[in-house]
């Protein structure tokens, strides 16, 4: 069977900086992978050069052996890889159902609105239907009619997640998911994670709520300074010396 996700000497460079250097790990299909490290690691560009927001300086991202590095973002999300719409990427103005509709049209085009006028009946039925299922499987069924915007904190979050699972995604990249979340919202959410684990949909995660993470990962790769520095289950990582390291050289405690 070939390997889900890998990234082979992935490099990103801005000017003299070396964001992103060298950096080689796996993800394992059906898998909660998590990529953490201290600020200014390198995650986020990680993320932004597996999502195609930006080509490597140079190395691979390999999606079932398929080089995809470079490729735009409704490339990548036609393969499906998304990552998730954050708070300030929601369209406040709209419904939450129609929010969802136009994560259904995610992958196809690139242009969100040619898409919507483009809709033939046909393509708009089973839009809607990929809509209310989303909407169901984050239980925000009863909120379908609500303006984005109107919504609490937490269902904000989980919007921003129908969005993104809409496409039918296999893989969700999820940039910091628990930033600002009050423990029962955090609960639920690691809920909403685990069920599209089960759901068969693979996630990676960047975070640095560490309770979240050795709770819900099968795997962790740490990184520091733009490079590889360990991997393993969450006791492994929790215990790994150089981690431990990094994060106290950084003035963060892993959990
Ligand atoms: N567009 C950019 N232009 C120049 N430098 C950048 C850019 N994006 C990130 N960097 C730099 O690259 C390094 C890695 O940043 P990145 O945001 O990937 O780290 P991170 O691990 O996600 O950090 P945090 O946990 O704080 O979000 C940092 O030194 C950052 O300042």
């Amino acid at each position: 069977m070939t390997q889900f996700l890998k990234v082979e000497d992935l490099t990103m460079r801005f000017g003299g900086l070396v964001a992103v250097d060298a950096l080689n790990f796996s993800v394992d299909h059906g898998t909660i992978h998590g990529l953490i490290g201290p600020n200014g690691a390198g995650k986020t560009t990680t993320f932004n050069m597996i999502s195609g927001f930006y080509k490597p300086t140079s190395g691979k991202v390999l999606l079932h052996e398929e080089d995809i590095s470079g490729l735009k973002m409704h490339e990548v999300a036609r393969r499906g890889v998304v990552r998730t719409f954050q708070h300030s990427t929601l369209f406040a103005e709209l419904t939450v159902m129609e929010n969802v509709l136009i994560g259904t049209h995610m992958p196809f085009r690139p242009n969100i609105f040619a898409a919507i006028v483009g809709w033939d009946r046909e393509d708009r039925e089973g839009a809607e239907g990929r809509a209310r299922e989303a909407l169901k499987f984050f239980g925000l069924s009863d909120l379908a009619t609500e303006r984005a915007g109107d919504l609490s904190h937490g269902h904000q979050r989980a919007l921003g997640m129908a969005i993104c699972f809409a496409s039918h995604p296999d893989l969700m990249l999820l940039d910091e998911p628990f930033t600002g979340m009050n423990p029962e919202e955090t609960r639920q959410m690691m809920d909403l994670m685990r069920r599209l684990r089960e759901a068969g949909t693979t996630i990676l995660l960047v975070e640095h709520d560490m309770q979240a993470i050795m709770g819900l990962c099968d795997r962790i790769t740490c990184m520091s300074f733009g490079k590889f520095l360990a991997e393993g289950g969450p006791k492994e990582i929790r215990n790994h010396p150089a981690v431990i390291e990094a994060y106290l050289g950084g003035a963060r405690h892993v959990a």
